[in-house]
């Protein structure tokens, strides 16, 4: 199987790495500017994105986009919010029995979509699988081990994407549930920022158990509804990604919610949350389902509240039986 990565971010680079291994075959990584792409192909490090990593021997850097003609599986790991014209870029490229992997994590603005159904508008006919769990781009680049969802409807397909991608550190565990693995990602990303901010005011780790405890909750409501099955939820690309991202911070959406809490300046750094936290919003609001930590969230990023204040309108919340 050849893969191709389109997208040559943190995650973009270190999946690369990751198929390069697992194929032992020649895999191209696909970045828009192709100065850089030059220059990551001369010193083997993309120093903008995933510094300190040195590339595959067989991780081919390039910005041409005739790459795609070859691919059997390519991996889609741009922003969410990029995803659409992305792929509407490879449509006329990518050969109809190749399959699309999406990597990255959130809801579109505007059409409140999750990834997978950004894919089937925009790549029709191929056939598509979704990426997703506990992963920073840094350890997975280390070799550390980590276990990830690859959800995919169709068997056969999962069992091409798995041997192209697993490596004796790198477990992608298959799933049929393709909504629990979008959601998950979407979801965790908005509440890592949450506990960043209950962290960085200074509110205590008590404070920022209940915090993912109760996100959680507000997740498996929306699950529910969108017809996700709970122990999607509860595994590595839901549960498994919210423990790892509201604990670490080399998350970016924690160390956005640190930053908030704490009333210093907001890191540059793609904060995919901040990004789709709206989305979310209207998402579950379209299928009536109420999103208090989110909205919190949102509230906050848009200065209508401060994190104190957005704490306190929380605690206040009426006490209602566990969901
Ligand atoms: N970093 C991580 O540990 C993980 C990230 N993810 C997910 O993967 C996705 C990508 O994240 P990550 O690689 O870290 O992000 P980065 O910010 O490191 O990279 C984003 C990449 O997308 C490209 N890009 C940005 N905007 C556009 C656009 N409008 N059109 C085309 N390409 C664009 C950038 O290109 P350029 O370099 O030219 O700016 C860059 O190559 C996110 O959804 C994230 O949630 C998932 C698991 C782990
Ligand atoms: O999704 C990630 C790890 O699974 C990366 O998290 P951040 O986007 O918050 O850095």
């Amino acid at each position: 199987m050849r893969v191709v990565v389109v997208g040559a971010g943190a995650w973009g680079t270190a999946l690369a790495n990751v198929a390069a291994e697992a194929t032992d075959r020649e895999t191209p990584l696909l970045g828009r500017d192709a100065g850089r792409m030059a220059e990551v192909a001369e010193t083997r490090v993309n120093a903008e994105r995933l510094p300190d990593i040195r590339l595959h021997p067989k991780v081919l850097p390039t910005a041409d986009h005739d790459v795609v003609r070859d691919a059997d599986i390519v991996l889609l790991v741009s922003p969410t919010q990029a995803l659409r014209q992305v792929a509407a870029e490879l449509a006329p490229l990518v050969r109809r029995d190749a399959i699309a992997v999406t990597c990255c994590k959130g809801v579109e603005q505007g059409t409140l979509e999750l990834p997978h159904e950004v894919l089937a508008e925009s790549l029709p006919g191929l056939r598509h699988a979704i990426l997703s769990g506990p992963s920073f781009a840094e350890d997975v680049a280390l070799g550390l081990p980590t276990a990830v969802t690859l959800a995919c409807v169709e068997a056969d397909a999962a069992a091409r994407i798995a041997e192209s991608l697993a490596t004796r550190t790198f477990r992608p565990y298959w799933s049929d549930d393709v909504v629990g693995a979008a959601l998950g990602g979407a979801a965790k990303n908005v509440l890592a920022i949450a506990a960043g901010a209950v962290a960085g005011r200074g509110l205590g780790l008590s404070a920022v158990a209940a915090m993912v405890a109760r996100g959680f909750a507000e997740l498996a409501r929306l699950g529910l509804v969108l017809g996700a099955r709970p122990e999607t939820l509860a595994g590595l690309s839901g549960l498994g990604d919210l423990v790892l991202t509201t604990s670490s911070t080399k998350s970016r959406n924690f160390s956005l919610g640190l930053a908030l809490g704490r009333g210093e300046p907001r890191p540059n750094k793609l904060a995919e949350g901040a990004a789709t936290v709206e989305a979310l919003i209207g998402l579950a609001a379209e299928h009536g389902v109420d999103m208090p930590i989110s909205s919190a969230v949102a509230d906050v990023l848009a200065e209508r509240v401060s994190v104190g204040a957005a704490v306190a309108n929380l605690l206040a919340r009426p006490l209602r039986a566990e969901v």
